[in-house]
């Protein structure tokens, strides 16, 4: 902390942290101390810079000053530093006072951070709360009124009572006077067009002070600038939700405001398919199905790019493989997003009118959303997203046809391999003790065994060695037309009873790429555990000896996600099947 003289008075400034210089800038009758947990947090990758504006704090009180002289200090503080370019944060009356300063001196900020702010005002948002319930606060005197008016801004008034004193002014009533005077009557309405600074504007749902409809204005008037309306926060949500708020401040830092509108599009083509009764939505998740729309309308995302945006915004999904309809499990172009039910769903459709469908985001009184799950699409600025019938139902044909297209490529052998090397591999492999529970390969080149595939495998070490296994392999080399070097040593599996592998790919995510897959059955004499390709609407019935032959990666050696397939659970009895794996 040092008192520092800008533009002919001492201000109170502390400094905190290296890097790109941040400077916050708090509310009307606070100081800067209140943003103590920000600047820490902050701090780690910033050089934060946090002042008691004139008037407050530490700083020299003049009689009278205006808003102007607090933009005039901000820019004096940057001069001072000697930043040529800078961040803002302001909350409130810091919000109001970065506005005037990235309209004034637009070149020298870079981004902006607007919490809790509005872009107008005859008076302070204080003073016209006080005005709104004169009648209740007669008599008391100003820290009772605070505490009286808590339940106007806030979203838990008992809960923020323990913060009262960053509302609570410490000023003496006539230099709150006059902070609250500094206030009155600004508008940068017609100016905040000309800010190019990228912006996110952070308001709370409960504010009565600065109330979200000022924030999204603030955040519609400025060029591109994101909003987020902050679920369960009213005046203060660096106190009333702090991990949601410095997240969100955070990243936004670090990376910016999001790209990804995208995100939100998918998710909004699903429930449209949900509601046009397409296939492809699982209820109990919410599935966000990017490959096909991906390709179709957003070359430039890929679904890791969403599922890192989800990450970063802390939105619980899961990027893995593929859920056939009836299991709690997915795959890998498919991004589930956790926590969606279907009462869910129902209610944040708005209306359906023509063409057009309407998704409303803000419907969430009766949707029991996460805050961070709402910051998130908040976050992202879309309130309504219309959705074209035409182009889901053109998406919709496509998919059909590359159905249709891939189906056409698989194909089964029957006889590919004999009853006698039938029985001599399920033999070899439970002679030799071969059989371990089935383990699935993790993004990170880790193997777990999971409920996902319950079965059991055997890696048979031998395959080219023993003269039974390689003539299989030179005989699968010859039907793939590859050569038998690319053929990996057969792998067994066997399903008992109620075993099963969900639908998955055979490639992703296991570090080895396996263009194709032949699978032969081993046995017959079992019920249940049909080979199934939910993407394709396929379902094979196994036959000893019988090998199905299915691509599993496209030209890029990317998972085709028509292969997507699983061994459904076996009923009775026991199953054998061989994997035979082809790599590129
Ligand atoms: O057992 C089946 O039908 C499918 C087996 C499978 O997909 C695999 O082991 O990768
Ligand atoms: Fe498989």
């Amino acid at each position: 902390m040092a008192l520092t003289a800008i533009n002919g008075i001492n201000l109170n400034i502390s400094v905190k942290g290296e890097g790109h210089p941040v400077i916050l800038i708090h509310g009307v009758g606070g100081e800067s101390k209140h943003l103590s947990a920000l600047i820490d947090r902050l701090s780690s990758h910033f050089k934060t810079i946090a002042l008691d504006c004139r008037g407050h704090g530490l700083s020299d009180k003049p009689a009278q000053y205006t808003l102007q002289d607090h933009i005039n200090d901000i820019i004096g503080v940057m001069d001072y530093f000697e930043l040529p370019v800078a961040t803002l944060l302001g909350v409130s009356m810091g919000s109001y006072i970065a506005q005037g300063v990235a309209i004034a001196a637009g070149e020298r900020i870079d981004k902006l951070v607007l919490t809790v702010p509005k872009s107008n005002g005859l008076t302070s948002s204080v003073h016209r709360l006080m005005h709104e319930h004169a009648s209740e606060l007669e008599g008391l005197n100003l820290h009772e009124i605070f505490a009286h008016l808590l339940r106007y801004f806030t979203y838990d008034a008992e809960a923020m009572k323990a913060h009262m004193e960053i509302f609570d002014t410490e000023l003496p009533p006539e230099q709150f006077a006059a902070a609250n005077k500094a206030l009155a009557g600004f508008d940068f309405r017609g100016d905040l067009g000309k800010i190019t600074a990228e912006t996110l504007v952070i308001s709370g749902k409960y504010d009565g002070l600065n109330p979200p409809e000022e924030g999204r204005e603030c955040a519609k008037l400025i060029p591109h600038a994101a909003f987020v309306e902050m679920q369960y926060s009213g005046h203060a949500p660096m106190y009333e939700e702090p991990e949601v708020y410095m997240k969100a401040v955070e990243t936004f830092l670090l990376m910016g405001r999001p790209k990804f509108h995208t995100t939100v599009l998918h998710y909004a083509i699903n429930l449209v398919n949900h509601f046009l009764g397409l296939h492809n939505i699982d209820i109990g998740r919410l599935k966000v199905r990017t490959a096909l729309y991906e390709k179709a309308a957003f070359p430039e995302t890929s679904i890791q790019d969403i599922s890192m945006e989800l990450q970063e915004w802390g939105i619980r999904h899961e990027l893995k493989t593929v859920p056939c309809s009836i299991a709690d499990a997915t795959t890998f172009p498919t991004l589930a997003i956790v926590r969606m039910r279907e009462e869910e769903l129902l209610a944040i459709i708005e209306k359906v009118e023509g063409d057009q469908i309407y998704l409303n985001y803000y419907s969430t009184d009766t949707v029991p959303f996460s805050a961070s799950e709402l910051t998130v699409l908040q976050y992202l600025d879309i309130k309504e997203i219309i959705v074209d019938k035409a182009f889901c139902e053109a998406c919709r044909q496509e998919d059909l046809s590359r159905q249709e297209a891939y189906a056409d490529t698989v194909f089964a052998v029957e006889d590919f391999m004999s009853e006698e090397e039938c029985n001599y591999m399920i033999d070899y492999c439970e002679r030799h003790d071969l059989f371990n529970r089935s383990t699935i390969g993790a993004a990170d080149g880790t193997y777990a065994v999971t409920a996902y595939r319950t079965s059991y495998s055997a890696f048979i070490t031998t395959s080219k060695q023993d003269p039974v296994f390689n003539a299989i392999i030179e005989r699968a080399a010859n039907l793939m037309e590859v050569d038998a070097a690319r053929i990996e040593n057969l792998q067994c599996v066997r399903y008992g009873e109620g075993q099963e592998y969900k639908p998955h790919f055979d490639s992703s995510g296991k570090g080895m790429k396996r263009k194709a897959t032949l699978l032969v059955y081993l046995n017959d004499n079992f019920e249940g555990g049909g080979t199934v390709f939910p993407e394709i609407g396929l379902s094979v019935y196994p036959k000893k000896g019988m090998a199905l032959s299915f691509t599993n990666l496209d030209e890029q050696n990317n998972d085709l996600i028509y292969s997507l397939h699983g061994g459904a659970p076996v009923t009775a009895g026991t199953k054998f099947a061989c994997n035979i794996w082809v790599h590129p």
